[in-house]
């Protein structure tokens, strides 16, 4: 760690708090942010030569682990071509269509260079369309830091103990109405109250910024029905659960459909992207066609649609989510064997190639207050037990992991002999 050290330093003297992104900065579960200087399959290296099975995988994108050489040729090809012409190509095009083989009801799509601005754009765009004002979300979730979801936010917001954020102004979040998670009657009162009001309802169908909750299917079916009875846009975001949880989203694996979807992670490949789109009705209401603003320079920037573009090719070969989800099984399994066998109550929700891990008796999770109540000072001592050990889990309690194509056998069973070790001396 010494060479992190040193660059920590060094960063927090121009950076705030030493990190581009808060959840980097090791604050939820103490010590100081490792460095990496480069990373290959399943593995992170750091700046002191030290290797790690890496569970972040960049919090969501590296689905086929790093540098995949097909995805690194494609870049580079790209690249050679040049890197941006703020002019339309024919990617975007293949991009929007393959996007379309997995998410059918995403009728038309924009491109954008975040997850940030794809929610954002898609409640501006529901707002826009419905001519209503108030929004409702969901405790624990988030949607990138747009102010009008940045209530009650989920990740770095709740792991910092922000989940509202200073800076917002009042009147932004007016119109923003936050209920739990998994909590039907609530929005059920609140259409009740204002039912002709609200514009939207923004979720993550699987939350991955509360650890990792699945929605119970009987409130996304709820939440499906309130929207069409009373002529509100319902918005997934599947900024990380597309390509994730199934390869047509949450969408596909509840077989509930959403009028408006949001995308980033996956489909960029490790590339800034975020895409957002939805029913034909409501997607022509955007600029050019309509009168709803949204833009972007570097949007379906060329280098990042190759990336994205043989990422979500190779993904797609027969037979490879089936098993990227097998793998993420062993392991879900094997944590919650080692853990009995420890005698740590651990509960673990996996879906896809995402996974929870969760220090508490309360299972199932499936509410905030689960999530919120369990262990993370023990989930903290896990972490750098795990780190010790060459394993780099979320350093946040609030965080999903992600299992990657590169994650092989021998890897999953490593991370699995290391967590036994850890969870003999992991204390209360
Ligand atoms: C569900 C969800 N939505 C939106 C975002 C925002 O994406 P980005 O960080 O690319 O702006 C994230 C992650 O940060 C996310 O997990
Ligand atoms: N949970 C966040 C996104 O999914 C983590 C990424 C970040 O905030 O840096």
């Amino acid at each position: 760690m010494k060479h992190s050290e040193t660059l920590f330093q060094a960063a927090s003297q121009h950076i705030p708090g030493g990190v581009n992104s808060p959840v980097r900065a090791f604050r939820g579960v103490g010590g100081t942010p490792v460095f990496m200087r480069r990373a290959q399959g399943p593995y992170l290296y750091d700046e002191d030569y030290q290797r790690y099975v890496d569970y972040v995988c960049s919090w969501g994108p590296m689905i086929l682990g790093h540098a995949h050489p097909e995805v690194v040729e494609a870049v580079q090809q790209a690249a050679a071509h040049g890197l941006s012409f703020g002019a339309p190509t024919e990617a975007e095009t293949r991009m929007a269509q393959q996007i379309k083989v997995h998410f059918p009801s995403m009728e038309l799509l924009r491109m954008v260079s975040s997850g940030t601005e794809a929610t954002m754009s898609a409640l501006r765009l529901a707002r826009g369309y419905t001519g209503r004002n108030k929004i409702i979300k969901f405790q624990g979730n988030y949607h990138g830091h747009v102010d009008a979801l940045l209530v009650k936010a989920g990740s770095g917001a709740l792991t910092l103990g922000n989940p509202t954020s200073p800076g917002v102004p009042e009147a932004v979040v007016a119109d923003t109405i936050t209920l739990s998670y998994n909590d039907l009657d609530a929005v059920k009162q609140a259409f009740a109250e204002y039912g002709e009001e609200i514009a939207a309802v923004i979720l993550e169908p699987v939350a991955g910024n509360m650890n990792m909750v699945p929605a119970d299917a009987a409130f996304l079916q709820g939440l499906r029905d309130l929207c069409t009875r009373n002529g509100s846009v319902l918005i997934f975001d599947e900024v990380m659960s597309g390509f994730r949880v199934h390869l047509g989203g949450a969408q596909a694996r509840y077989g509930i459909t959403p009028d408006l979807t949001c995308l980033g992670k996956v489909v960029g490949g490790g590339m800034p992207v975020g895409a957002f789109g939805g029913r034909r009705e409501i997607m022509e209401h955007l600029s050019p066609l309509g009168g709803v603003y949204q833009a972007g320079t570097l949007a379906g920037n060329p280098v990042a649609m190759a990336a994205g573009l043989k990422t979500l090719e190779v993904l797609s070969r027969p037979g490879t989510f089936e098993a990227l989800e097998a793998t993420t099984r062993v392991l879900a399994d094997g944590f919650r064997e080692r853990a009995e066998r420890a005698g740590i109550p651990l509960q673990v929700t996996h879906m896809g190639s995402m996974l929870g891990l969760f220090f508490t008796e309360d299972g199932p999770v499936r509410t905030y207050q689960q999530v919120v109540d369990s262990n993370t000072a023990r989930y903290g001592r896990f972490f750098h037990g795990m780190l010790e050990n060459g394993v780099y889990l979320a350093p946040a309690a609030f965080e999903a992991s992600f299992v990657s194509t590169a994650h092989d056998d021998d890897v999953v069973e490593l991370t699995l002999d290391m967590a036994a070790r850890v969870m003999q001396n992991l204390g209360d």
